[in-house]
């Protein structure tokens, strides 16, 4: 049985429907994340579950549990859900103790035990008596995921969380929060408008788009095989070719692709990441011969190249500079401007979807 099973959840606001029919389910130990830009309805579909919004239509269950549908309505604090959000919003007057504490009967003294746990968990032992204002934010950020697992909640329902971190050390802690949710065996469902912390952190991600989820799974497949071009440019900056079905096939400057089931004269989007373009070097005029894996070369010129750290973004133009596209290679490869190269498209990682 799911821990969290939400079943078409539909939301309007003045008539005007910001979520629509969402449904996904949430299992013990797992980590689910609402991705998708600001406004999709990500904020929306949490604030229902938490008990703070109310949908026009659906219904949710914990651990089968009805707690909310057109009729029923488990008040917030009775579903055994558990809240973080952005701000954190520890109680400044409290020390750290108390924090944990806040959501356990009896308070700081009658759960020493757990709140020493979580605190160790959290590498805070040492702050036991600190107040919020003496924390840094990553410390703050720490105590806020002890007091809100303190209760044991089946269900952990976590809003931008991390955003309010310095870049530098939010993989860090995003590492540490999964390593607790993992080992306290929640079901936690997560709102990010990133795709890294998605593709990170989550065993499931559920993609939203104007109130709908339009795909779920794991990031893998998320990111693999997304169900279309928009999806498939969330993830990564995207190289588009466009073109014209005709029996089944595609041509393109790097030969024919299929596409099968489209009527001849479709226009298809060929879609590849930048890290599957393949690069060879001119030879007075010859490129590599075509193959199966990738396909024919095309002819392009250097038009800019750029050193990131960890790899080299490149951009090519074809020489009417009719098709642009962007590699990026592993490390330092710095060709000058207007060098002729060969690209290449990984066959096994073209994208091609219907121009909608
Ligand atoms: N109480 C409200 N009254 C009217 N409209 C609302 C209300 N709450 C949210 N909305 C609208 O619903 C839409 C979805 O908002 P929501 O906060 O769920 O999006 P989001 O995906 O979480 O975005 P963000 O990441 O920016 O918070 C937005 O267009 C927002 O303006």
């Amino acid at each position: 049985m799911p821990r969290l099973d939400v079943q078409g959840l539909t939301r309007r606001f003045d008539g005007h429907a910001v979520v629509r029919d969402v449904s996904f389910q949430v299992q013990a130990g797992q980590v689910a994340c609402l991705l998708g830009p600001s406004g999709c309805g990500k904020s929306t579909t949490l604030r229902i579950v938490a008990g703070v919004d109310i949908q026009d239509s659906g219904r949710i269950l914990v651990d089968g549990r009805l707690i909310c549908d057109g009729r029923t309505r488990v008040p917030p604090e009775r579903r055994g859900i558990g809240l973080m959000f952005q701000d954190f919003a520890l109680f400044p007057h409290l020390p750290v103790r108390e924090n944990v504490a806040f959501g356990l009967a009896g308070g700081w003294k009658a759960n020493r035990d757990r709140v020493a746990e979580l605190l160790d968990r959290v590498r805070m032992t040492r702050h036991i008596d600190s107040y919020p204002h003496e924390l840094s934010g990553g410390e703050q950020q720490r105590i806020a995921l002890a007091r809100a697992l303190a209760p044991r909640p089946g269900v952990l329902l976590m809003d931008e969380p991390f955003s309010g971190l310095d870049e530098r050390l939010r993989d860090g802690i995003r590492d540490e929060t999964l390593a607790l949710l993992k080992e306290e065996g929640t079901a936690v469902l997560l709102v990010t408008h990133e795709p890294h912390e998605a593709m990170r952190m989550a065993d499931q991600i559920l993609l939203m788009r104007d109130g709908r989820i339009v795909q779920q799974g794991a990031p893998y497949n998320l990111y693999n095989a997304p169900v279309d071009r928009q999806a498939a440019g969330f993830f990564s900056d995207i190289n588009v070719l466009t073109g014209r079905v005709q029996g089944a096939l595609t041509d393109t400057p790097f030969g024919q692709f299929l596409t099968p089931g489209l009527p001849d004269g479709a226009e298809v989007d060929i879609v590849i990441r930048p890290q599957h373009l393949k690069i060879d070097f001119d030879r007075a005029g010859q490129g590599p011969a075509p193959t199966p894996e990738n396909g024919t070369a095309a002819l392009a010129r250097v038009r800019r190249a750029r050193y990131l750290g960890r790899e080299s973004l490149v951009e090519f133009a074809t020489d009417e500079g009719a098709i642009t596209l962007n590699a990026t290679v592993p490390g330092v490869f710095l060709p000058p401007e207007g060098t002729p190269m060969w690209l290449m498209l990984r066959r096994d990682r073209v994208l091609v979807f219907p121009r909608g």
